[in-house]
């Protein structure tokens, strides 16, 4: 049973692969802050007014993500000449010369100072321009945080069956990266619109008409950085002897912590406290005045929250990590309540597991207030070619065509390789 409904007029591919027609390939890069992944889309056009179909795709990825190369901008772009070693062995030769290549990084390299990031795209450019695929204008960018949600957002509407003309029934957007987090849904209430800060509101067009988004992507409040940020640790200096303490890691836990190429110690707090009170007021200071609250999020619309979102409640054991599941924000706090108050039992999952459920309850509570009672929807999204909209999308094992919104005039929808 499929965790999404097709959309009305979708008509699913069959996965066996497809003998005549033309084929293209096309490769595109998600350079995000914990992994550098890659993507190799097969397409075929079955017939020569129609657009390309996906007929396969190939992923591999590496740890860590570009970032952590900052002072190692070239040995930064090996990671990624690696990556294309793989496409050469996956595209035939003679289509080298016509497959675009396209590197999106999100906040990894947002997150780095301006100079840094800089030479982190040159040379990732220089091995774009050495290998042998078709390099477009703009191939190695830095995404915007607003393109991003409002991507993950046109992603699971359209797989949910939500994305058509006049569309009014959409569902929200919850994504929790390792740098950034982005939250997208589309008001139903113009007071949400209205009482949102300006730039939070993006508007987009699609089926030749206009919908205006809630979106924001807050730079620093991903997963990973939270962490850091929790720990006092974020742009702090003497990292050679300082240990960064927390009552939301076990107390006995010392460890050297590498993120973004930079190692911290860090240790949980040997003769103090632990659990989830302290750990709350802890995470609390990450989020409070940070995060701003719609108007509507208290309202009864359906999110859909993935990412880190969906990696934790799978190692937590909210739900089973083959097919997502629909948990209340309440089930976060209750877990984390239960990580937090019995760390050595859970600490073999992972010492930071409480600090992370903790800032999860909290980042939904406190930070966009959400209600106890409000769902979720917890989904592994994982998903061929959002970053570009290439334009192939899946959710678990449902792979859907993409293609049949080609009428709207939103770019990134619009975009396809040919
Ligand atoms: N292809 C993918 N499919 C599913 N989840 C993914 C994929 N790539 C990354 N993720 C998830 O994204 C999160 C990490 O986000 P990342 O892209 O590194 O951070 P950021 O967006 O802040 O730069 C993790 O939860 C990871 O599991």
């Amino acid at each position: 049973c499929p965790p999404v409904s097709l959309p009305e007029e979708a008509e699913v591919q069959p996965s066996h692969p497809v003998t005549y027609g033309r084929t293209y390939y096309g490769i595109m890069f998600d350079a995000g802050s914990t992994g550098t992944r890659i993507h190799i889309y097969k397409f075929i056009q079955k017939d020569p007014v129609g657009l390309p179909v996906l007929d396969n795709e190939m992923y591999h990825a590496v740890k860590p993500g570009l970032s952590a190369y900052a002072d190692m901008p070239e040995t930064g772009a090996e990671t990624v000449r690696e990556l294309l070693r793989v496409a050469k062995k996956m595209i035939p030769k003679e289509e080298w010369w016509q497959t675009p290549v396209v590197l999106k990084a999100t906040a990894g390299l947002r997150l780095l100072p301006e100079e840094k990031a800089r030479a982190l795209l040159d040379e990732v450019k220089e091995v774009f321009d050495e290998s042998p695929f078709f390099v477009p204008n703009n191939s190695v960018t830095i995404m915007n945080g607003k393109n991003e949600g409002v991507l993950a957002w046109v992603t699971v509407n359209f797989l949910t069956g939500h994305l058509y003309v006049h569309t009014r029934k959409t569902v929200g957007i919850l994504d929790l990266g390792g740098g950034s987090t982005q939250i997208t849904f589309l008001p139903k209430s113009k007071k949400t619109v209205n009482t949102a800060p300006p730039n939070y509101i993006a508007h987009i067009d699609m089926f030749n008409g206009t919908y205006s988004l809630y979106t924001h992507s807050y730079l620093g409040n991903g997963l990973i950085a939270a962490r850091l940020a929790t720990l006092g640790a974020l742009g702090a200096d003497g990292l050679d002897w300082k240990v960064f303490t927390s009552s939301c890691l076990p107390k006995k836990y010392r460890d050297d912590w590498t993120f973004g190429g930079i190692t911290y110690k860090v240790s949980g707090i040997p003769d103090g406290f632990a659990g989830y009170k302290l750990c709350y007021y802890e995470v609390l200071r990450v989020v409070k005045g940070i995060v701003h609250q719609p108007f509507e999020v208290k309202g009864n619309s359906v999110f859909y929250a993935f990412s880190y979102y969906y990696d934790r409640a799978v190692e937590s054991g909210l739900i089973d990590g083959s097919r997502g599941g629909v948990v209340e924000v309440r089930d976060f706090k209750k877990r984390a309540k239960e990580v937090c108050n019995k760390m050595t039992k859970y600490r073999p999952i992972s010492p930071f597991l409480c600090m992370d459920m903790t800032y999860i309850t909290v980042l939904l509570k406190e930070g966009f207030g959400f209600k106890d009672s409000t769902v979720l929807q917890v989904e592994m999204l994982v998903v061929i070619g959002w970053k570009t909209g290439i334009g192939f999308i899946g959710v678990n094992h449902l792979v859907i065509e993409f293609n049949q919104v080609h009428e709207c005039s939103f770019m990134y929808l619009c975009l396809c390789v040919c």
